[in-house]
Formats: C-alpha cells, sequence, structure tokens
C-alpha cells in the first residue's frame, strides 16, 4: 500500500478512501499466498506427500479462522466471496424449506448480493418482506421481528450497511429468534469485519458470510460459518461440501492461508484501527459539514469507517471525479450498483433526490492515520473551487 501513496519525497501522493469497496492487500498477505501458492501447491486431495501437506495448511487455516470466530472447525467453509455463499445459503434455505412455509424477512438495504437471489426466489413464487431503516438510517430490530409471520422460514439482516456504515442490531434481532427455532437466521458481516467483533455464538446466528478482500486479503475468497447440525448448502446438484471447501472443484489451499492470515491480523490490529479511524472521521465529518455537506450515515451506530455525505446540488459521480484529479479516492455507493440509477439504501431511508444524487461515500482502510483528514479537507477545497468555477 505505502508504495502506491506516497510520492518519492515521502508525501502522500494518493489518498485512497474507498475501502468498502475493496482494501489494498496487506504485505503479510501477499507473502502467505505466495508461500502456500508455491509450497503447497499440490492437489489437497492427492494421497500422496505434498497432497497431504497441502490438505494439512488447508486444514490448518480452518482451525485457525474457527479459533478467531470462537466456533468450530468444522463450523467453517472457505468461500469463493461473500456474494457466492449469500446465494448458497438464500436459495439452499429456501429449498428445504418446510412445506408451507415460503417467506423471508430481510432489509431494503441489503448488499445486491442478498437482494438478487431474494428477488429470484420471489419470481419462483416465495414472499419476501423487506424492512426499511428509518430516515436516519437506523435498523430496528422490532420492525424485523414483527415482520415475521408463521411462514417465515430464513431472516436476512447484514450487520454493518456498505453504504451508510449503519450497524444493525443483529444481536436483538437473534436474541428476538430464539423461540423461532425453525426461523433460520443469516447475517452478512462483510462490512463488519473491519471494525467489530463478530457475535456468532451471542446472537444465534446460523449463517454468516465474510468476504477476503474487505479485510485486505485476496479477492475471491472468503468464509461461511453454518451452525453445527445445520445442513451446509451445495452450490450445484448434490454434492455436500467437502474438506471445508464450499465450491466444487480443486480446492485452493493458498487463498484459504491467505484469508485465514487476514483475518488473524485483522483482529490483532482492530482495536487500534477502530480508535484511529473514529478520530478521523469525526474530524472529516465536522470539516466536511463545515463546507456545506450532510450527512447521511446515522449519528448512532455507524461503524466508524464508513461515511456517506452528500453536497446537495452537485451531483456524487462528478464529485468524485473531481476528487480523483487531486488523488483522493472515494465511492459512491455499492461498487457493484454503481451504473444503477440511484442508490436503493438511500431511497430506502426516503431521503430527498437531491441529498441521493449528491451523495458520496468514504470509507478508510488501515494505513490512514487521523491527521490525514487536514490533507483530505484541503484536497476537497480543491476539487470543490474546480467544479464551482466550471459551473
Ligand atoms: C455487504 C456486502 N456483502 C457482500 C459483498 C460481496 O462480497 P464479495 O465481493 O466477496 O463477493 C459486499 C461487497 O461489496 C458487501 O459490501
Amino acid at each position: 500500500m505505502s508504495s502506491l501513496c506516497y510520492n518519492e519525497r515521502g508525501e502522500r501522493s494518493m489518498l485512497y478512501l474507498d475501502a468498502a469497496a475493496t482494501t489494498p492487500p496487506w504485505p503479510e498477505v501477499v507473502e502467505a499466498y505466495a508461500r502456500a501458492w508455491q509450497e503447497r501447491f499440490a492437489h489437497p486431495g492427492s494421497p500422496h506427500e505434498l497432497g497431504l501437506r497441502a490438505a494439512e495448511l488447508l486444514d490448518a487455516a480452518r482451525r485457525q479462522v474457527a479459533e478467531l470466530l470462537g466456533v468450530e472447525p468444522e463450523e467453517v467453509l472457505f468461500t469463493n466471496g461473500a456474494t457466492e455463499a449469500n446465494a448458497a445459503v438464500i436459495l439452499g434455505a429456501a429449498s428445504s424449506a418446510p412445506e408451507g412455509r415460503r417467506h423471508i424477512v430481510t432489509t431494503a438495504v441489503e448488499h445486491p448480493s442478498v437482494l438478487e437471489p431474494l428477488a429470484r426466489l420471489e419470481r419462483r413464487g416465495f414472499r419476501v418482506t423487506y424492512v426499511a431503516p428509518d430516515r436516519s438510517g437506523t435498523l430496528w430490530a422490532r420492525d424485523v421481528l414483527a415482520a415475521l409471520t408463521p411462514e417465515t422460514f430464513l431472516v436476512s439482516v447484514m450487520y454493518v450497511n456498505h453504504e451508510t456504515g449503519s450497524i444493525h442490531p443483529v444481536e436483538e434481532i437473534g436474541a428476538g429468534l430464539r423461540d423461532r427455532p425453525n426461523v433460520r437466521f443469516h447475517v452478512d458481516a462483510v462490512q463488519a469485519a473491519a471494525v467489530l467483533p463478530l457475535p456468532i455464538r451471542t446472537a444465534r446466528i446460523d449463517y454468516l458470510t465474510l468476504s477476503g478482500h474487505k479485510i485486505h486479503g485476496p479477492r475471491r475468497t472468503g468464509i461461511l460459518f453454518v451452525r453445527k447440525g445445520l445442513p451446509p448448502p451445495r452450490l450445484y446438484g448434490d454434492g455436500v461440501p467437502e474438506g471445508g471447501v464450499l465450491h466444487p472443484g480443486t480446492p485452493d489451499v493458498a487463498a484459504a492461508a491467505a484469508f485465514a492470515r487476514a483475518l488473524r491480523l485483522t483482529e490483532e490490529r482492530r482495536t487500534a484501527f477502530v480508535e484511529r479511524v473514529r478520530d478521523l472521521s469525526e474530524r472529516l465529518r465536522e470539516g466536511l459539514e463545515a463546507r456545506g455537506a450532510v450527512v447521511l450515515s446515522p449519528r448512532l451506530a455507524r461503524a466508524p469507517h464508513i461515511l456517506n455525505v452528500s453536497f446537495p446540488g452537485m451531483r456524487g459521480e462528478v464529485l468524485v471525479r473531481a476528487l480523483s484529479a487531486h488523488g483522493v479516492y472515494v465511492g459512491t455507493r455499492s461498487a457493484c450498483r454503481s451504473r444503477a440509477p440511484r442508490s436503493h439504501v438511500l431511497t430506502a431511508m426516503r431521503l430527498p433526490g437531491e441529498l441521493i444524487s449528491g451523495s458520496i461515500r468514504l470509507s478508510f482502510a488501515e494505513d490512514l492515520e487521523p491527521d490525514a483528514a487536514e490533507e483530505i479537507l484541503s484536497r476537497f477545497d480543491r476539487a470543490l473551487r474546480d467544479l464551482r468555477s466550471r459551473s
């Protein structure tokens, strides 16, 4: 990261504020990946010595992840990323839903990787209730629980929203589901892992998804937690996931090792990161409000590494481009949907159209210090000046 971020005089040239889209790789993770790939390249299913050593590493990665999450190794499956895992959980729960139970509760602000399989199920006759947050972006557990009906077989709620950073009350929802043992509870915790401990046990979660590239690990890696005793979802046909890997095909041992390393470093660095990023995002919030921005992220229960603001009268994409001319890289909304006409998250918050179209998302990665705020704000000033001089 640092070689990309600093020029030859040691000055910061690039300010990457798009960590919710993807994070830069940590060198230790790259090294873990490269070493495992070179040294344990054999197929972990091969019965010879090299195969056994590869299988050993896969197994060790699974045990490390389980230990970090406080769960059993058998409850961890490596995946090709959270999109794959979210779809597998949702479509899998639907295919094993008891007779006559065809209702799912979710939120209107989920990531497209949850909304798209749900839309597919709706076309097949399932009913889905999309619970909306309030105007501040806060989701209330009581609204989610009130949407349950006797036909509900699945509740799917993300832990941290990818556009606003809103923290959803998954523990309270899980507590409310304790007397509904036949309702499965799925949590997409992709945006939470960098900043929050994951309450897998305390929240009565059945399925939880994580993604490697949001915690400085490789793309197309991740894990799916499946509570012991539940059937693991199947991607194709009848095959049960084998050797701790969700997808069929040759397992990527190096990817599993790299994911485990990224998760361990995330755990070790989380407290210090949260402290730094809270300070940084507070300074930016104040500085941007002083420049006329309206903060769209909730004031309370916001993950500190995501800050959504809007400059009324300005288009978000235009500001994103103006900022990038000054080496500041921010996002508009979910990178997967950045071409969709408007944010479904901000629309669900019932915000005025002008605020929605002016919104940008700042999201912070590990290497930013709080005093970067001054430099970021001064580059905002330059970008805003450029835009005003053009209009
Ligand atoms: C909340 C959330 N869920 C799921 C995903 C998809 O993750 P992946 O890129 O690993 O498929 C993302 C990625 O942006 C996300 O933000």
